[in-house]
């Protein structure tokens, strides 16, 4: 298995107030794949993705991504590991405001051992023409184009997608969604999508469905239909 999630336990806050949000998740990931983790409010997804992208540390259980177990590095290792195999996407989209779409784009690669050719990025994202933009001059689904561009111009192991769509309207998260598959598709990186969106499970090869902390249900989606066909 490609990412490998065993017994993860987290916990928030101290004394009284301790909790314990993620109570022992165990799964996996295949290579190439896209996972969507849905769930309520609550239910520990982002705390999950956070902790799979090395962001916050469990307080149990091991997270290993083509065998390197992430909690054996130290914070070096962990920074270098992070830049060198994930690539991150949040719903509000992060970008730099005083750099073009291009320059935005290329702090990413900026960080890579092996990025890809940006100007041939700009036109997988539909971006050519708007590359002089500042984030400011875009739409939305510009702004989360061009923060998908940033993550995957790394060529990034694992994309990790926190409501990639959460801030959009329902054609422009269609657009999106197609292309974090046609990104999956070209450049076959791993794909996990936390949301909130039902109909997202759909595109997935593999869902996840998590309630207070635990895994409620999950599955290989052998009816997998593509992000065009998606409705909600
Ligand atoms: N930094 C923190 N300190 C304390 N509690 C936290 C912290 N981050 C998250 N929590 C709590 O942990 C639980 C899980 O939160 P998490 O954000 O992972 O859920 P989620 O399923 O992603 O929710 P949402 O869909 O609303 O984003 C929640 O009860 C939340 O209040």
């Amino acid at each position: 298995m490609f990412l490998e999630i065993k017994s993860i336990e987290k916990y928030y806050g101290t004394g009284e107030n301790r909790t314990k949000v993620l109570k022992g998740i165990t799964t996996g990931v295949e290579k190439g794949k896209i996972c969507v983790l849905l769930g309520p409010s609550g239910s520990g997804k982002s705390t999950l993705l956070n902790i799979i992208g090395g962001i916050e540390k469990a307080d149990g259980g091991s997270i290993a991504i083509d065998g390197s177990k992430i909690e054996d590095m130290n914070e070096k290792q962990l920074s270098l590991y992070r830049r060198n195999h994930l690539g991150y996407v949040f719903q509000f989209y992060n970008l730099i405001p005083n750099l073009t779409v291009k320059e935005n784009i290329e702090v990413g690669a900026f960080l890579s051992k092996n990025p890809l050719d940006t100007d041939e990025l700009l036109h997988t994202l539909g971006l050519w023409e708007h590359k002089d933009k500042v984030p400011s001059q875009l739409s939305g689904g510009q702004q989360q184009r061009t923060s998908i561009g940033r993550a995957i111009v790394k060529n990034p192991d694992i994309l990790l997608c926190d409501e990639p769509t959460g801030a959009l309207d329902y054609k422009t998260s269609k657009d999106i969604l197609k292309l974090i598959e046609t990104i999956n598709q070209k450049y076959g990186n791993t794909v996990i999508i936390v949301t909130h969106n039902d109909a997202i499970k759909l595109m997935a090869d593999k869902v996840i469905k998590l309630r207070d902390g635990n895994i409620r249900k999950e599955y290989e989606n052998t009816e997998k239909v593509n992000a065009e066909e998606l409705d909600w």
